[in-house]
């Protein structure tokens, strides 16, 4: 199945969303409020959140979707709700056509709410699934770093189409790899990264209006492991810097690792920014949510690359709601997936 039009409404939908969370983020006040796990989420993510599902639904009505945010808190603060409400309600690409695509506008702040509440689907092994992460990032959104908008059709467990927008990551596939969001080569940032499993992967400038035309990605090959750059998570509590340091040095890697927020990871390194992307647990307990790796895996997949947890097992995503059979993530070229995963495992192992 070529999946062509499901990559074109998520395409769209997350080009959509993202402009919405971008206005968000150059406001100073950005609505935060802290969730049960004291985690932050902001009106963008509820916004992007509600917008995405509205296209899905509109296009997909079978569909189920697997959605990080709820509205509850919001039915407890009509200020807040308001605020999102507003944000949504201006939210196009003004381009009609696309527009008409994504179903039309979302009628009232009850639909949307009930947008958002859409995305409870518990998971699991069977039918059409979709996995949404309305900002990825969140910590990195607040702070003025990376950020991602990332959606993902899973299909009897297995992930079939995925989308990345990055608004702070260069529209140039030839970037170097730099926590920086500056710009000083002028080319411009926002992108929009894709996949279907068997199809490859693209990238496209973000933009407004209809879609830009796109371009195939290839991971870099590393012919030298020792001249490769790997990528981790900018917060200590999200991964282990420690481990990751131990992997890299007894890789023989000598540059820095480049610290970034989201799953802007997957996507510089599909496009071969960076090499690998190194994602060592650090709390035993916790598992990762499908919506931080579905979109990731099957771009870094498409590119050439090799996805696994630390043990060497595929991304489980047939599981419900988190990847509870995995451990961990490294992703890398596939030519050199196996040597990495063979130095994660031996340091691993040390520790015991
Ligand atoms: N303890 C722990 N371990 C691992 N992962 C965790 C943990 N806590 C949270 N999260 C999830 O991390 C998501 C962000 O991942 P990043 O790689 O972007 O991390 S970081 O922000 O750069 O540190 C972040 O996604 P968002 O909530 O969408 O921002 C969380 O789902
Ligand atoms: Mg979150
Ligand atoms: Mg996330
Ligand atoms: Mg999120």
């Amino acid at each position: 199945m070529s999946y062509e039009k499901e990559l074109h409404i998520a395409q769209l939908a997350v080009q959509r969303a993202t402009l919405l969370t971008q206005r968000v983020f150059h406001e100073k006040a950005k609505g935060t409020l802290s969730k049960d796990d004291n985690s932050p989420v902001t009106i963008g993510d509820f916004g992007a959140q509600a917008l995405i599902i509205h296209a899905i639904k509109s296009n997909f009505p079978q569909d189920e979707i697997v959605g990080e945010e709820e509205a509850s808190s919001l039915r407890e603060n009509k200020n807040l709700s308001t605020q999102i409400w507003h944000l949504v309600k201006s939210a196009s690409l003004e381009d009609e056509t696309s527009e008409r695509e994504l179903g039309g506008p979302i009628e009232s702040e009850e639909q949307m709410l009930q947008a958002i509440d859409a995305g409870n689907s518990a998971g699991g092994a069977h039918g059409r699934i979709w996995a949404l992460d309305p900002i990825d990032g969140t910590k990195g959104f607040l702070r003025g770093g990376q950020y991602a908008v990332c959606l993902a059709l899973i299909s009897d467990g297995s992930v079939k189409v995925g989308v990345l927008g990055c608004p702070n990551l260069p529209v140039d596939d030839a970037a170097p790899l730099s926590a920086d969001i500056d710009d000083p080569s002028g080319q411009g940032r926002g992108v929009l990264f894709g996949a279907v499993a068997g199809c490859g992967a693209t990238s496209r400038p973000l933009g407004r209006g209809a879609l830009q035309s796109s371009q195939a990605i290839r991971m870099k090959s590393v012919p030298d492991i020792t001249d490769a750059t790997f990528c981790e998570s900018v917060e200590a509590g999200h991964s282990s810097h420690g481990d990751q340091a131990a992997i890299a040095k007894a890789l023989g890697i000598t540059r820095e690792s480049v610290r970034m927020d989201s799953q802007a990871k997957y996507g510089s390194i599909a496009r071969g920014a960076g090499d690998l992307y190194l994602r060592l647990p650090v709390r035993k307990d916790y598992q990762e949510k499908i919506w931080d790796h579905a979109a990731g895996e099957v771009i870094v997949k498409e590119a050439g690359g090799e996805v696994t947890d630390a043990e060497g097992k595929r991304l489980d995503f047939s599981r419900g709601r988190t990847l509870k059979e995995n451990k961990g993530v490294v992703a890398a070229p596939r030519a050199v997936h196996a040597q990495v995963l063979e130095v994660v495992k031996s340091v691993l192992g040390s520790k015991e």
